[in-house]
């Protein structure tokens, strides 16, 4: 059982400051995602985890242990990276089982623990096999294997999916949740682009942004309750639109008067004295619909995209500001060219002044119920090589794993 206490964690290289004052508890047995923009420091602060980057100002324990200047092999973690990072002349099971030869382990435990990792991972058949003469998601898992052999508390991922097409992607990630959910005690801590692995798989996730943490929370309390127009933005896809406007009318349901003439009904409290503040309206493009009611926003479709199960609707696709997106179910040829006017249930709107929810401006608001109705390339840097990490990792004394059941 490791749980992680990262307290005012920094790293700066030279005079650049790359992250600060992360706070981060990570219970023992959770699912961490790390998300953020491009360059926000998703693989430096995994790999700070890791001991593959030398932390420069905070503590970080794994369970319970102050691991600022321990060496990665002897951290009790294991890391899949994004390239798989495997030696090319090692058949599978010899890839899987090198960390335990380097610690010493018996022929028997190292067969039991490769036999069962192969097993948790269908490689059975492919143990005998060189890495050439396996396919990009085989691979994959050959690494993923190389982690569990090892046993260790905690887990860490980086990207491991990209690499991978489209249906392997989907298909590993499934294989991901069930390797958790079959090591319930195993602590994950998985960096990503992509959001559908982040919503899938995580607990909590983290968003990073500006080299710090903008909010953590469990997918759906992010997707429904962003604390920052960042998040709102960040987390769902398309974006979330937001229509700048006024408050009109305080109460229980606030009323916004949006530039342009329309006006919202908000189920976000305002009290006396917000009269007249200027807001931001969120509306997420899949709480939009052509029904009859009050409309948020009004406009000529610009441009359709029939997903088969949605359409997407672009409006302003040549302003300067980002276009306003609509996501409507089933098929739509008809609606390129027309004026329509899109409404949304005042419980799905969000409501910001000055990029920060009103949900959030009195502190964090009561305990988050899911709401049942509706729902680069890197940015420069050079990453050590994978090869090279693995080989940290590996090397020196790992403690053997112990039973390996
Ligand atoms: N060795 C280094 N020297 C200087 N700056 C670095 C170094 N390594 C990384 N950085 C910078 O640190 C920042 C964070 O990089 P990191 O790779 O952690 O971001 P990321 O969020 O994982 O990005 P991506 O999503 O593109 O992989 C970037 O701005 C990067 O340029």
């Amino acid at each position: 059982m490791a749980g992680l206490k990262l307290t005012g964690i920094a790293k700066a290289y030279g005079d650049v400051n790359v992250l600060h004052d992360i706070d981060l508890d990570i219970a023992s047995g959770e699912f961490v995602v790390f998300v953020g923009p491009s360059g926000c420091g998703k693989s430096t602060l995994l790999r700070m985890i890791a001991g593959l980057e030398q932390i420069t100002g905070g503590e970080l324990q794994i369970g319970g242990r102050v691991m600022n200047d321990i060496p990665p092999s002897q951290r009790g973690i294991a890391m899949v990276f994004q390239s798989y990072a495997l030696y090319p002349h090692m058949t599978v099971r010899d890839n899987m089982a090198f960390a335990l030869k380097i610690a010493g382990q018996s022929k028997e435990q190292i067969t039991a623990a490769t036999d069962r990792a192969g097993k948790m991972l269908q490689l059975t058949p492919y143990l005998d096999r060189l890495p050439k003469a396996l396919s990009g998601g085989q691979r994959q898992r050959v690494a993923i294997g190389r982690a569990i052999v090892r046993d260790p508390q905690v887990y860490l991922f980086d990207e491991p999916l990209s690499n991978l097409d489209a249906a392997l992607r989907v298909a590993t990630r499934i294989e991901i949740a069930q390797l958790k959910a079959s090591m319930p005690d195993r602590t994950m801590i998985y960096v990503t682009h992509d959001q559908t692995e982040a919503m899938t798989l995580a607990d909590r996730i983290v968003v990073l942004a500006g080299g710090t943490i903008a909010q953590v929370g469990a997918p759906l309390e992010l997707y429904e309750r962003p604390m920052t127009e960042f998040v709102a933005q960040f987390i769902g896809s398309p974006a979330m639109n937001l229509l700048p406007g006024r408050v009109r009318t305080v109460g229980a349901t606030t009323i916004v008067a949006l530039d342009g003439g329309l006006e919202a009904h908000v189920a976000i409290p305002t009290r006396a004295g917000d009269e007249d503040m200027p807001v931001t309206l969120g509306v997420r493009p899949e709480d939009m619909r052509i029904t009859e009611g009050t409309p948020v926003f009004e406009s000529t479709v610009d441009l359709t995209e029939a997903l088969g199960e949605v359409t997407l609707l672009y409006f302003g696709t040549n302003a300067d500001t980002a276009p306003i997106t609509a996501k409507l179910p089933g098929i739509h040829p008809d609606l390129k060219g027309r004026r329509v006017r899109l409404t949304a249930d005042p419980h799905a709107l969000h409501l910001f002044h000055k990029g920060l929810s009103l949900l959030y401006r009195d502190g964090t608001p009561p305990p988050y119920q899911p709401r049942m109705a509706a729902p680069s390339g890197s940015m420069g840097g050079t990453p050590a090589a994978p090869d090279h990490d693995r080989d940290r990792i590996d090397e020196g004394v790992i403690k053997p794993a112990g039973p390996v059941r």
